[in-house]
């Protein structure tokens, strides 16, 4: 652990924990906080979602998880990341290396940048799981053709060997995800996973991870600015304002009760609580810049809630509520804000679908086991 990390909020058994975490970038202003005070607890085989508004620092909690932050200009200045009850910083380039793919792997929104257009997509799959598991050229590549039928890609040893360009968008999403899996890394990162593919493959990416996690246990910390994907995907949901969680919780309470200002406001202007006729209520204002962070409250200047004397006082901590929830704000805790839900038009909580969504996704052709050729995922 690093200076400065304050006592745990977790709980103990966590796969994942990160604890007072703080990452500095160098600007012209110097050494500047991204993310601070970040705490996250994620158990095994469990989902949670990392939320907020683009900036909030979802993307650079996540990567310092990987230790994939860039060198030359950022740098974890304080706090912990346990991973199996193991602290990850601190940890040399080799020790981080032999972690990603094996214990903890990571998929993008765009494959591209992790599928390589001049191999094969079997031998790529083939070769981290080589590099990875130490295995035989020939094991390796029926290890690919088996987690590329897992994935439900048609044909799997004929496809193995077909360049990633041939793939259609939804396809790659798959491949990478196989790629990711082959070594069964115990914890999954998908930084906006979905958010490049229309509705329909969204949902069968979204249902594939779902069975994944439930047939290898794999846990899933989910980034996304998607609150009907967390809603359909999350157990648990960190809410990321301005570099800091401001709330956290299970994602039925959170929804239904929202405990901080700004996750009120983030459910109000959700297009599917908004009746017809209603205004879509958006948050006025901007998430501040790194280098301009208010004092106080770092929401304050954009919420409704907001006290002068009170919110612009000493910046404040993330308070455990009762029913493995916190927030960050002041009011909330104080008790003098008691109901933040938004209006009542926009109070149905997302539905969290019972039904694998699977067979909505064109790019599935079927169980993923029994699929045949589709001409929708065919490019070449
Ligand atoms: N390489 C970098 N150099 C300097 N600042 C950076 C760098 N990467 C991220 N930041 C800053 O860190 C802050 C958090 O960025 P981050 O990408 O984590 O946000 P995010 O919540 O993931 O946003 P999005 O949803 O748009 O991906 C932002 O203010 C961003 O400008």
């Amino acid at each position: 652990m690093l200076d400065d990390a304050p006592h745990s909020l977790g709980t103990g058994d966590s796969l994942l924990a990160i604890d007072g975490l703080r990452v500095e970038f160098r600007t012209e202003a110097g050494w500047t906080p991204v993310v601070t005070d970040a705490h996250l607890d994620l158990a095994p085989g469990g989902t949670r979602a990392l939320v907020g508004e683009s900036g909030s620092g979802k993307t650079v909690t996540a990567l310092a998880v990987l230790g994939l932050l860039p060198k030359h200009n950022s740098r974890v200045a304080a706090g912990s990341i346990e991973f199996g009850g193991d602290e990850l910083l601190g940890k040399s380039e080799r020790q981080m290396q032999r972690i990603r793919g094996r214990e903890i792997a990571m998929i993008f929104q765009e494959p591209m940048t992790s599928l390589n257009p001049v191999f094969t997509v079997g031998e790529q799959i083939a070769e981290t799981v080589r590099i990875h598991r130490g295995t035989t050229r020939k094991r390796a590549w029926a290890r690919a053709v088996e987690v590329l039928d897992l994935v439900g890609i048609p044909a799997a040893a004929r496809r193995a060997k077909d360049y990633p360009h041939s793939f259609s968008g939804g396809m790659r999403q798959r491949a990478m995800i196989a790629m990711s899996i082959a070594c069964e890394p115990k914890l999954l990162i998908a930084d906006e996973p979905t958010t490049a593919l229309d509705v329909t493959v969204q949902a069968g990416i979204l249902a594939l991870l779902r069975r994944l996690r439930s047939e290898l246990g794999t846990a899933v910390l989910l980034v996304t600015h998607d609150l009907g994907v967390v809603a359909d995907f999350c157990d648990e949901v960190t809410v990321m304002y301005a570099g800091e969680p401001v709330e956290t919780g299970p994602v039925g309470p959170l929804f239904a009760d929202p405990l901080h200002p700004y996750t009120s406001g983030l459910l109000a202007s959700l297009p599917q609580r908004i009746a017809p006729g209603d205004d879509l209520v958006a948050i006025p204002g901007m998430v501040p810049r790194p280098e301009q962070m208010p004092v106080g409250c770092r929401f304050a200047p954009r919420c409704t809630h907001a006290r002068a004397g009170v919110c612009d006082g000493d910046h404040p901590p993330l308070v455990p509520m009762g029913g493995d929830r916190s927030t960050r704000c002041v009011r909330v805790v104080g008790g003098d804000v008691t109901d933040l839900l938004p209006p009542l038009s926009a109070r149905a909580v997302p539905a969290r679908r019972a039904e694998p969504l699977e067979a909505a996704d064109p790019t599935d052709t079927g169980t993923p086991n029994t699929t045949t050729p589709d001409s929708t995922e065919t490019r070449a």
